[in-house]
């Protein structure tokens, strides 16, 4: 099987969007809980740099930027600030280097490097712009791979002041990575599962 994410093929690119205000985690910033002993973001990071030639942060402000700025990696800011997760995948792949970008939420603390060289087989061979995966019945946006095509479409949202992912994704028209097949890939499919209350920490995060 070609691994068509793996370090050295060059064509995955790691982006981790950690610009929200976290107002259901009570206004902290979700990617600097701990987690498995270090920030969330650092587990997130670590695991996306086994597939990806970079791996980058994009924040909606300076003050992110400096709080978040000890992790050591590099940060970009939204293209529209505070605009949400379709701002700043926006200004990732209107910046990006190579042919597939890896998104991830930064509450997404399973994000799995198995999953995405599946996915990134799986959109090669489908010839879309993207592939999002569907579990649960619910599609899963930013925990998806986009080409740097799709900025086409984000930037024609933006300027239609639609911010809604979904908008994105009725526009990109992506390949969808059903539950069903990712399991039978043997992916776990917690790899989407992501943190927004206390009560999602308490319960996911090791003891
Ligand atoms: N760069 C950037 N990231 C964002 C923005 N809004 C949300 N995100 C990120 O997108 C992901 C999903 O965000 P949500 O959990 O829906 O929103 P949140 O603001 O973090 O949390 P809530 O305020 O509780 O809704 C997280 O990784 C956020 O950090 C934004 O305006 N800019």
């Amino acid at each position: 099987m070609t691994v068509m994410g793996e370090k050295g093929m060059g064509s995955l690119e790691g982006v981790i969007l950690a610009g929200g205000a976290g107002r259901r985690m009570g206004g902290v910033a979700k990617g600097l809980l701990p987690f498995a002993g270090a920030p969330l973001i650092r587990t997130i990071s670590e695991r996306m740099a086994s597939r990806c030639k970079t791996v980058a942060l994009v924040v909606a402000t300076q003050r992110q930027a400096q709080e978040l700025g000890g992790l050591g990696l590099p940060t970009r800011l939204d293209w529209l600030p505070g605009s949400g997760p379709l701002s700043a995948l926006h200004i990732a792949l209107l910046e990006a280097q190579e042919p597939l970008v890896w998104v991830s939420a930064c509450d997404m603390p399973f994000v799995s490097p198995h999953a995405a060289d599946w996915m990134a087989e799986r959109l090669e061979a489908s010839g879309a712009n993207a592939i999002v995966p569907r579990v649960s019945g619910r599609l899963h946006p930013l925990q998806a791979i986009y080409r740097p095509e799709c900025v086409l479409h984000s930037q024609s949202c933006l300027a239609q002041e639609e911010r809604r992912m979904m908008a994105l994704l009725e526009a990109v028209k992506p390949c969808v990575a059903e539950e069903e097949e990712l399991r039978r890939a043997g992916i776990d499919t917690s790899f989407v599962t992501n943190i927004n209350t206390p009560d999602d920490y308490a319960r996911i995060a090791p003891h």
